[in-house]
């Protein structure tokens, strides 16, 4: 291919540059570096007007043009816009070369770059964008890749995540203690955002990080990655999809933090599994290497009326002398389709937890289409069971160290914190009783998950040998359409101190007063749980 004859980078010494357009024009000495690069994406020509790397000079090399002016001397200027009559240009400068040699190399590789990068639209050296319809937007819809992108394009999400301390700080110790795996490495960082992972890998000592990023997050990127010129040196912050983005070479190692509620939410595994089958060297790491969902169920009055409260409203039969009640049924189902999140108190739950594992390096992206994990549990205490707790933890398997992200309730709260499926028909349970069911979840194009939750109590005591069913209860929710309630009073229900035949019913309950649909937002943006998105 053309672009095999192209070094990564074209690194070349001038004596001196002349700003035009200030006036007088402005000289700065030198020797200065000049770089043909493509660290944004799209080819350009770096000027580093300091020896740090500190303040550089950009030309985006689709709208530049470099004419001689002499044996030593050249006129590179950037075009900005073009009208019949006339054309118009951003920049320019003069360039003082010190021979006649370097100035031809110079141009040579202007030309270079212009033939088979910029003019072709062919792969360039540091990573280029297909422009063919990509596998991500065959499996999603636009509207919904728009404001998922949008989302994250902006600064305050990514300091978010960024201020969640328990994920950050995992990521950190994970990559620190783990530099065996990175030190003259080739990493790329799947969905960079702000670029903290990559400047993480180089930290460990990476010989090379390439930060895909596709929201516009990248040219922020690329921006922090500048300001940290040491490190900064060896990423290149290509914005694309992983599922469109070509790279000059394989990965020994990916890192990414592609975890959405309930592990899967936002559908960012399935890119991972992409950048790995189309990136990483047979046998590389990747950072996190596993994920597990877990599962268990509880028993919480106070959210099952909460959640029931919530459609009281449609039971109005003078609404402004309306009658509301044909839509209470349909409200009440609305409300028990949302995923509940929040942290729970853990002695909520009245069963050891089962999990569900994801090995990240084996799994196939149809596999994540639809999961079935089948669900089997032992009642500890005698309760209502009003549905399944569900939360999830990673593992970077490091050479030297092995460790774990987890967002289990009762460990230290993430932004991700806990996901609860909350059952319209509570269903009751003795101390030692078996409880099945099934928790099935569909991916849809909107980034998101439909879940099917079915909960049984088997028979119990005398004649259980015989293994009937007594109650079952299913529930359907979309994990895109959450339940945010973590400013909401936590109360502990004593599930584990209830005697079988003392439960609570809601009557002996304290109702909590009905949320504003305005408040949950506001609060799941104060909270930065970053679901909001989907
Ligand atoms: C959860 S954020 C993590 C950001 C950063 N790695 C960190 O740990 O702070 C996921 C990032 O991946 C990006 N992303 C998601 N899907 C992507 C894809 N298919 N290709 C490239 N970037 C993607 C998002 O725009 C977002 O910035």
């Amino acid at each position: 291919m053309a672009t095999q004859t192209l070094k990564h980078n074209h690194n070349f010494t001038v004596s001196s540059i002349t700003l035009l357009g200030s006036n007088p024009p402005k000289p700065v000495s030198g020797p200065l570096s000049a770089v043909f690069r493509s660290a944004s994406g799209f080819p350009e020509l770096q000027f580093f007007l300091e020896p740090d790397g500190e303040q550089s000079l950009n030309f985006d090399l689709r709208t530049t043009q470099l004419f001689r002016l002499g044996e030593v001397q050249s006129l590179c200027v950037s075009e900005c816009s073009e009208t019949i009559k006339e054309k118009t240009y951003s920049k320019g400068i003069t360039i003082q070369f010190k021979e006649e040699e370097e100035s031809s190399s110079f141009h040579g590789a202007f030309e270079q770059w212009k033939r088979e990068v910029v003019n072709q639209g062919l792969t360039l050296p540091n990573g280029t964008v297909s422009s063919s319809k990509s596998k991500f937007d065959d499996k999603i819809e636009s509207s919904s890749a728009k404001m998922y992108f949008h989302y994250y394009g902006q600064l305050l999400h990514q300091q978010n995540m960024l201020q969640d301390y328990v994920r950050t700080g995992s990521y950190y110790a994970a990559v620190i203690e783990n530099q065996a795996d990175f030190v003259g490495r080739v990493v790329v960082d799947v969905g960079a955002g702000s670029g903290i992972l990559s400047l993480f890998a180089a930290q460990a000592g990476a010989k090379h990080v390439y930060a895909v990023e596709a929201s516009e997050m990248a040219d922020y990127a690329q921006k922090l990655i500048a300001g940290n010129p040491i490190l900064g040196k060896r990423i290149t912050v290509i914005k694309g999809k992983v599922e469109d983005v070509e790279l000059p070479e394989k990965a020994d190692i990916l890192i990414s933090e592609p975890m959405g509620t309930l592990l899967v939410n936002e559908r960012m595994l399935e890119s991972y599994v992409i950048a790995r089958d189309r990136f990483l060297v047979p046998n590389g790491k990747m950072f996190p290497t596993v994920g597990r969902i877990h599962m268990a169920p509880f028993s919480d009055e106070y959210l099952y009326i909460e959640v029931a409260n919530k459609s009281l409203f449609w039971q109005q039969q003078n609404y402004y002398g309306v009658d509301l009640t044909a839509l209470h049924g349909t409200a009440f189902q609305g409300y028990f389709s949302q995923p509940v999140v929040d942290a729970f108190d853990p002695r909520l739950l009245v069963a050891p937890s089962t999990s569900h594992v994801i090995n990240f390096t084996t799994v196939k992206e149809e596999d994540l289409y639809e999961i079935d994990i089948p669900l089997k549990f032992t009642a500890s205490v005698g309760t209502r069971i009003h549905g399944l707790a569900c939360w999830f933890d990673v593992l970077f398997n490091g050479s030297t160290v092995q460790r774990w992200l987890t967002t289990a309730p009762g460990a230290p709260t993430t932004h991700w914190y806990q996901l609860r499926c909350v059952l319209s028909q509570p269903i009751y349970v003795m101390p030692g009783q078996e409880i099945t069911g099934h928790l099935h979840m569909i991916a849809h194009s909107a980034q998101s998950y439909t879940i099917n939750l079915t909960m049984s109590a088997k028979m119990w005591g005398p004649g259980a040998e015989q293994g009937g069913v007594l109650q079952t209860s299913s529930c359907r929710l979309d994990l895109k359409e959450p339940y945010y309630r973590m400013s909401q009073p936590q109360a502990y229900s004593a599930a584990q101190d209830q005697q079988p035949n003392q439960l609570l019913e809601p009557e002996d309950l304290q109702f909590p007063s009905l949320d504003e649909d305005g408040l949950d937002f506001f609060q799941q943006t104060q909270n930065g749980t970053r679901a909001d998105i989907s």
